[in-house]
């Protein structure tokens, strides 16, 4: 028990690494925060719930690894070589793939709510 708790702390440091590091995992981590509050104000269906969650989770997992593979890079090639840049090139990809997917399924889930509640306002 003892040590699955150590690996909690170790994954919670990992967390906190690429907070402290990466801008783009705060700003993506704040846009988790907006999304989840809009998700209540506009009180989304569970399967909506569902698609919000999993956008999350996969922005920020590809924002851990992205982190890990770009830390790993450094590591093994501080001088510049040209595969390291491809390595750090395809992983930054992966993030903004998962963005994109994130943002086009909260423009499918919010857009129309906020049309139809300001709509209705005006
Ligand atoms: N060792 C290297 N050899 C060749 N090209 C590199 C190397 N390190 C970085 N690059 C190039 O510079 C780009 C930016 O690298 P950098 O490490 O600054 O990534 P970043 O996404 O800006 O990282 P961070 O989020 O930590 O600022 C890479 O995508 C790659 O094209």
């Amino acid at each position: 028990m003892k040590k699955v708790i150590r690996s909690f702390g170790y994954a919670f440091k990992g967390i906190g690494y690429a907070f402290k590091t990466q801008l783009n995992f705060r700003i993506h981590s704040v846009a988790t925060l907006i999304a989840a509050a809009m998700g209540f104000w506009l009180r989304i269906s569970t399967a909506e719930w569902l698609w919000i969650i999993l956008c999350i989770a996969i922005v920020l997992l590809t924002e851990l690894l992205n982190t890990a593979i770009e830390t790993l890079t450094d590591l093994v090639s501080p001088q510049y070589n040209e595969k390291a840049g491809h390595v750090k090139d395809v992983s930054a990809a992966a993030v903004v793939v998962s963005a994109v997917f994130a943002l086009i399924v909260g423009m499918m889930i919010f857009l129309p709510k906020l049309c139809l509640l300001f709509c209705h306002a005006a």
